[in-house]
């Protein structure tokens, strides 16, 4: 039996690594496949990791038609024995209904990696379809960090250096480079008690100057 799986993290917990991973390891053993994904950071139609890794994709946007895809691929002779479905989080619901078609009509498997939730800790759209639908949801293994040191639950959005709340749910941008590809737009992965207090590293620290004692002698 085929199964639609769903391996969820927050931001930079190592998805679209996994998704390299994934792909690697059945194409190593003659499988053949397709790699979707949406809004990739590394541009249209890319797959990237931030370990350097990246390939070649077939880019969803709110349009495309999984079903239609993957059915005339093999009415017209080709093979398809598993879908890897990067940022999954940004598919619309009858994209992911798609999905589950596919596992259970065509027994082809579906390895699906994304966000739960957005800046706001609301579920994306994908998300919450791919959290009703799939077979098994996943964690990622490897924790991404808040900088307090537990494990980084949600997601934030700083603009300017300064964590927002507000704003539209879907703008591509990165943990490492703030302002890539969105000018003033970063992220920030933390707990959930730091979210809620909007304590981002940077205010942490800034905090953390503000209550320093004055050096002896000053
Ligand atoms: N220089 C590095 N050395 C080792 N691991 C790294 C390095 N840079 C990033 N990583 C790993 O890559 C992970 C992010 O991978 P990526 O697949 O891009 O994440 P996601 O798709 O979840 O945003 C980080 O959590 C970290 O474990
Ligand atoms: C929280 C949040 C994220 N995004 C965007 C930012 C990135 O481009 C992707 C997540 O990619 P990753 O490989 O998991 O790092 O999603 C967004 O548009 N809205 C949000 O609220």
């Amino acid at each position: 039996m085929a199964s639609l799986l769903f391996f969820t993290g927050t931001m930079d917990s190592g998805k679209s690594t996994l998704a390299l991973q994934t792909n690697h390891n059945h194409a190593a053993r003659g499988r053949v496949g397709r790699i979707f994904t949406s809004q990739d950071r590394a541009g249209d139609g890319r797959l990237s990791s931030r370990l350097g890794l990246s390939t070649e994709a077939i880019e969803v946007d709110p349009t495309f038609d999984f079903w239609e895809y993957v059915v005339s691929s093999l009415t017209a002779g080709g093979r398809i024995d598993y879908v890897i479905a990067d940022e999954a989080q940004f598919y619309t619901t009858a994209q992911v209904e798609a999905l589950a078609r596919i596992a259970d009509e065509l027994q082809i498997d579906v390895f699906a990696f994304g966000i739960l939730t957005d800046f706001r800790t609301r579920l994306f759209e994908g998300s919450a379809r791919l959290v009703e639908l799939a077979d098994r949801i996943q964690p990622l293994q490897v924790e991404a960090l808040c900088w307090c040191g537990k494990r980084a639950t949600h997601n934030a959005r700083t603009e300017n250096g300064v964590m927002v709340t507000e704003g539209d749910q879907i703008v591509v941008g990165d943990v490492d480079e703030p302002g890539f590809p969105t000018p003033n737009i970063g992220y920030e992965v933390l707990c959930r008690q730091h979210h809620r207090r909007r304590m981002t590293t940077a205010r942490a620290r800034a905090v953390t100057t503000l209550n320093d004692p004055l050096p002896f002698g000053s």
